[in-house]
């Protein structure tokens, strides 16, 4: 099996959270595959789980129960080390707060995500941010910084792209950029899976999963 042919799943997934002392089911048997180069949208209400939903993607947060897969690994918080490896070499994530480090340049800041440099200026000057390469992470605004992770996410060409709301601080014409970068991830055949409330997002995906 290719990097390029493989499928995230995520099976019978439920997370559970406490609430003013009481416990509160978030993903209830939540079951999900992107296959490769199709671009899922999740949809659904504040609050209804879809970042949770990315996070369990990411092996960030392990389920109370359900299993999650990308191609034939189980990322089951078992193998750590495996599971770095493949976020490393193979997945793009990039989370709803936008981690950018203040102290880099914004070039810098996307090429700690792996990848060429070429494929880097590519990035930032289709993400239209070419003219602030050379500025410190900590002085651009949060419509910037957005597109900074966006572009560490893709910058090594991911198999597999986790993104959680990536453009909610963007005004259209922005958050077009990001959806045509998105797009392109799929069409060349890496699975990509979007939270997001963006109805520009929903329009162009393959598919909106509704929480
Ligand atoms: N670590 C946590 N501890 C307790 N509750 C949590 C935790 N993480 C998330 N929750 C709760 O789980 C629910 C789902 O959160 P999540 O962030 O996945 O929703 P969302 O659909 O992404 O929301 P939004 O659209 O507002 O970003 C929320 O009610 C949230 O408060």
């Amino acid at each position: 099996m290719s990097a390029t042919e493989m499928t995230l799943e995520l099976e019978g997934i439920d997370v559970a959270f406490e609430r003013a002392g009481a416990r509160v089911q978030i993903l209830d048997e939540f079951s999900l595959a992107v296959d490769a180069g199709e671009f899922v949208a999740l949809a659904g209400r504040s609050g209804s789980g879809k970042s949770t939903a990315v996070s369990v993607a990411y092996g960030r947060r392990v389920p109370d129960l359900g299993t999650v897969r990308w191609g034939d690994l189980e990322l089951d918080g078992s193998e750590e080390k495996v599971i770095q490896r493949i976020r490393r070499e193979s997945i793009g994530y990039a989370s709803q707060d936008a981690l950018v480090f203040d102290d880099l340049t914004v070039r810098a800041n996307v090429r700690v995500g792996g990848g060429s440099a070429e494929r880097c200026s590519e990035l930032l000057e289709r993400l239209g941010l070419g003219e602030f390469e050379k500025m410190r992470g900590g002085k651009i605004s949060g419509g910037e910084r957005q597109r900074v992770a966006v572009a560490r996410a893709l910058a090594k060409d991911p198999s597999l792209v986790l993104m959680d709301e990536p453009t909610s601080s963007l005004d259209s014409h922005a958050a077009e950029l990001v959806i045509a970068l998105l797009r392109e991830a799929a069409e060349r055949g890496a699975a990509v899976l979007v939270a997001t409330h963006d109805v520009l997002v929903k329009e162009v995906a393959d598919r909106v999963i509704e929480l």
